[in-house]
């Protein structure tokens, strides 16, 4: 390790720690494994029932400087009784574990609701009775609906951003009907969110809430069909990826009217290492972590990803670049959406000084880069095996 001493935001210097990191095998998790590895003397605990997108950091023929700080267990934390003596080893818990694509929300609701609350239960008690520090991932997706969107569509009111910019300590969670079973990850993160503030309140668990405002990346899902299952709806970037990658309309749900702010992974992991090096300055705080300045329709998306895959392939731009469809048709009954994401930063400036950097083009053109020097051959190759056969 570099010998300069690392301080953290007070001046002090920052000592190294064990961090269990569970569901450290997905994207969020592979970023962060990358950057504790390669900029910090931190250890990590990696627990996941997956680690391919963390091979490249496991691999010992690699031969790297830190493969003495790195631990894959594989495991599931439904039911491992080793999950509480990993806990116990670390000074620090970080719990990326769930399912997160909208697509499973409203078809399997029980599996989201049991991942996002029941799952994580045992993980907040491990941390309370030992008193090991945590940081839990929730989702922005817990402020449901603006309170705008509840406006007369003319409304003046609308514009105003006391009735859309999402705020940690104001905002209310605005939820669908039981029947709308999209707000079943939603809930269930809300619920987890209140039990860990009331261990903080009750028991004094330390502990920091994420509220990742769609952080978007290389290694985000999978490409159904190359490295995840065909008939399955990953999460936006990914589903229009692979639409580029196959020469196909991007699929616009209900119109691409929805608005959302993206922000560019590596900017969002500079936020956790505030808060994993800062715990004085992020214990007991919800972080909105996101990028207002990059919002756009999905629509917008849409356009701006098929300008930018142009330009990284070299390939000419459909004729007919994108088609609308129903979200009945496209996730199924019990869909909903959230309209409009705007995360406020007052408390994550005040606190931790973080400001995220990259805008929406720049951080397009390095993922897309990304998606067609990974995929690009598979899936040309997938295509011509497909009608070799039909
Ligand atoms: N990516 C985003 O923009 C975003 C936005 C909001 C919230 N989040 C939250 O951040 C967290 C991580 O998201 P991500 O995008 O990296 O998702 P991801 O699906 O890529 O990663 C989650 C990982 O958890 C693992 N996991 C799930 N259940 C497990 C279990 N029972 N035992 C062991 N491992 C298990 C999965 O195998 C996967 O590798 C999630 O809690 C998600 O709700 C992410
Ligand atoms: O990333 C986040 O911050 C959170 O929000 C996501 O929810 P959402 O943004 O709705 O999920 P995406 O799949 O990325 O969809 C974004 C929008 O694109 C639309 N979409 C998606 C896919 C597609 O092919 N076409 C399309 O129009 C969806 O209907 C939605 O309006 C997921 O719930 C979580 O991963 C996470 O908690």
């Amino acid at each position: 390790m570099a010998s300069v001493a690392r301080v953290d935001l007070d001046g002090n210097p920052i000592k190294p720690i064990t961090i269990c990191m569970i569901g450290a095998g997905g994207f969020i998790g592979s970023h962060l494994c990358e950057k504790l590895m390669s900029e910090t003397p931190h250890k990590v605990l990696a627990l996941d029932v997956y680690n391919d997108k963390i091979k490249h950091l496991l691999e010992p023929e690699n031969a790297h400087p830190w493969s003495d700080r790195i631990q894959f267990h594989r495991l599931n934390i439904k039911q491992d009784s080793r999950l509480e003596g990993l806990i116990k080893m670390a000074d620090l818990t970080i719990n990326l574990a769930a399912i997160c694509t909208p697509a499973d929300y409203n078809t399997r609701p029980l599996d989201t609701i049991y991942s996002n609350f029941i799952d994580a239960l045992p993980v907040v008690k491990y941390c309370s009775e030992n008193n090991k520090r945590l940081i839990h991932f929730s989702t922005c997706e817990v402020y449901g609906k603006t309170i705008g969107s509840y406006l007369p569509k003319d409304s003046p009111l609308r514009q105003d951003p006391a009735y859309y910019v999402l705020k940690e300590d104001e905002s209310p969670c605005i939820f669908g009907s039981i029947e709308k079973q999209r707000w079943s990850y939603a809930c269930a993160k809300q619920l987890i969110e209140r039990l860990i503030y009331a261990e903080g309140a009750e028991n004094g668990l330390e502990f920091t809430i994420v509220r990742p405002f769609n952080w978007i990346g290389p290694r985000m899902d999978f490409i159904p069909g190359i490295d995840g299952p065909s008939e399955g709806v990953p999460r936006v970037l990914a589903c229009f990826s692979n639409n580029l990658l196959r020469r196909e309309p991007l699929k616009l749900v209900d119109g691409g009217q929805s608005q959302r702010t993206f922000v560019y992974i590596k900017d969002a992991i500079e936020a956790v290492m505030l808060m994993i090096e800062n715990p004085a300055r992020a214990n007991s705080h919800i972080f909105n972590v996101g990028n207002p300045n990059n919002e756009v329709t999905v629509r917008q998306l849409g356009e701006m990803m098929t300008e930018v895959y142009v330009k990284v392939s070299g390939e000419p731009k459909l004729e007919t670049p994108t088609i609308d469809v129903s979200s009945q048709e496209f996730y199924g009954v019990g869909y909903d959406d959230s309209d409009k994401r705007i995360p406020d930063m007052t408390i994550i400036n005040k606190q931790l000084g973080w400001n995220p950097k990259t805008s929406l083009w720049d951080l397009l053109e390095s993922t897309l880069t990304y998606q067609h020097r990974t995929y690009a051959e598979a899936v040309k190759k997938a295509i011509s095996q497909a009608s070799a056969t039909s």
